[in-house]
């Protein structure tokens, strides 16, 4: 199964951010999507995902045009970068609801299981969005778009979500961006850096040089 978006023109008033995307996300793969601050990597997530509307866009799924916004039906599932669970929402009463399983989410991150009958609201940033994290990449769908999973985790969990990662692609098509640029070159199977809103296919890390996006690799 292979998304393609393209022609997504996307502005905010007088600021154009997006105007030349090509972006492909592939079922058994990752695609990392890379550029500086304001270049308008949530803008394009949020629009893939159907929450904001540009003045044009194109979606294709197996080369067929995509008209309905691609939360309807459980196409897709998008990590926002904010926090996006109620404060008075029980954890395990999130994994109820996501149908996914909290026994091996323990397994994996026992440092968690104490929260299991808490509310949101007493957990830690960084829990919150391993617990976030976890459940949209283990959600049953067949794309995912993940905005900023490794904000505010420990380094040891962050290795686990990418083996996670790993594990889901086999299942799904993923989209990922985040400023940890290390994680994301070294995860992708594809790489696409937005640069003056238009997306550059990377093919030699070295181009993240000569774009500026990086001084040294
Ligand atoms: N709702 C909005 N109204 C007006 N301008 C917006 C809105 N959302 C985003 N922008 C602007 O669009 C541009 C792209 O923002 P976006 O959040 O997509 O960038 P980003 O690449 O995700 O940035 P960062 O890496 O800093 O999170 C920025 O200049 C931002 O100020």
């Amino acid at each position: 199964m292979i998304l393609e978006a393209d022609n997504i023109e996307l502005s905010f008033e007088n600021l154009e951010v997006l105007k030349g995307i090509y972006i492909k996300i592939e079922k058994g793969k990752i695609t990392g999507l890379l550029g500086n601050n304001g270049s308008g990597k949530s803008s394009l997530l949020a629009v893939l995902f159907g929450y904001l509307s540009p003045e044009r866009k194109l979606i294709r799924i197996n080369k067929k045009p995509h008209l309905r916004p691609l939360y309807s039906k459980n196409q897709a599932k998008y990590l926002p970068q904010h926090h996006f669970m109620p404060d008075d929402l029980k954890v395990y009463r999130a994994f109820k609801l996501f149908n996914v399983d909290w026994n091996k989410f323990v397994t994996l991150f026992p440092l968690l299981e104490k929260h299991k009958t808490d509310t949101f609201k007493l957990l830690s940033g960084g829990e919150k969005r391993i617990i976030e994290v976890y459940l949209i990449i283990k959600s049953k769908t067949n794309f995912v778009f993940l905005d900023e999973p490794f904000s505010h985790i420990t380094p040891v969990y962050i290795e686990t979500l990418i083996d996670i990662i790993h594990q889901e692609k086999k299942n799904k098509g993923i989209l990922i961006t985040d400023h940890m640029y290390a994680h994301i070159v070294n995860t992708s199977d594809f790489i696409f850096l937005i640069k003056n809103g238009c997306s550059i296919p990377i093919n030699q890390l070295t181009q993240l040089e000569d774009y500026n996006y990086v001084n040294k690799l």
